[in-house]
């Protein structure tokens, strides 16, 4: 069983950061790990308050998962402050990973920000060049390039600019842009559309966790990168599709949405 990692922060309602991202690995078959570097006491409706995990505990659980186990994937979600993000950058240059999907998670579907202003540097400069993959919503996007994406060719300049910063890749996702919600995927040499339909419900807390941890999940099964992204974005789709209507804000998409149709064909 191949064996992947979530940095990222705990979500008590259960819909997106760390328990979004170990059941997406769980339903890819994957061994899911976590270092945890904050706990917010959120839901469906708002994120109530978020204590940031010391950084010392968050370098030693790094040292406790990478010391003694492999690790075929990393993917990074909320870090909270420009400490984290240093501590979590300097650990990766340690343990050196192979693959590190990197979701630069800012602002919560509830409206909070997740990431201090002081800390956007920081993952510019100290985690950006580290990521094989960067999977920025718009927003986020334009927070990181200083640019304003609403065409297709925003979205193209956006694709250029972040690999100008150091990624390896960048797979720019337009969840929030008008219309469809085709991503573009750029791997510094070739443009992909990666397209998807739009499905009418609230219920999307935790899609881009989702997203990106399919992703690395796909990419410690052995896919290719655009490979990776392609199923993952036909898992998430599905995922949407058979979202729930749980609390009274965004509900959480359905992680294991294949595997209670297979169960319900079987009791059929
Ligand atoms: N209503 C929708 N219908 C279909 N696909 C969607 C919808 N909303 C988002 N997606 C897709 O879900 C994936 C996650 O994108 P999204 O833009 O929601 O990420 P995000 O804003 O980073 O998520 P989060 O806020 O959970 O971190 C993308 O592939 C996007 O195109
Ligand atoms: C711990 C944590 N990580 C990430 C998100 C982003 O997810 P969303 O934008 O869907 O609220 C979140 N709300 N909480």
């Amino acid at each position: 069983m191949k064996k992947a990692l979530t940095i990222a922060g705990s979500d008590s309602g259960g819909g997106a950061g760390i328990q979004a991202d170990i059941k997406t690995f769980s339903a890819h078959g994957i061994f899911g790990m976590s270092v945890i570097t904050a706990v917010t006491a959120q839901n469906t409706k708002e994120v109530r308050s978020v204590q940031a995990i010391d950084t010392d505990i968050i370098t030693d659980q790094m040292a406790a998962v990478f010391e003694d186990i492999h690790v075929d994937a990393v993917k990074i979600g909320m870090l909270g402050s420009k400490e984290i993000v240093e501590t979590v950058a300097e650990a990766l240059n340690t343990y050196l990973p192979a693959i590190v999907i990197l979701d630069p998670v800012m602002i919560s579907k509830s409206g909070h920000h997740l990431l201090d202003g002081k800390a956007v540097t920081a993952l510019k400069t100290k985690l950006l060049p580290l990521a094989t993959l960067i999977t920025p919503n718009v927003p986020e996007a334009e927070v990181l390039t200083g640019l304003s994406i609403r065409t297709e060719q925003d979205f193209y300049k956006a694709c250029l600019s972040l690999i100008e910063l150091g990624s390896n890749a960048v797979l720019l996702k337009g969840g929030h842009a008008e219309g469809n919600p085709n991503d573009l995927f750029y791997d510094g040499k070739n443009f992909h559309w990666i397209k998807g339909e739009r499905i009418h419900t609230k219920n999307t807390h935790g899609t881009g966790c989702t997203l990106s941890s399919a992703i690395a999940s796909n990419l410690a099964n052995g896919q290719s990168l655009q490979e990776s992204i392609e199923q993952a974005k036909l898992y998430i789709s599905e995922a949407i599709r058979n979202s729930f209507s749980i609390g009274g804000g965004h509900g959480p998409v359905h992680h294991f949405h294949s595997f209670s149709k297979k169960e319900r064909s079987e009791s059929i």
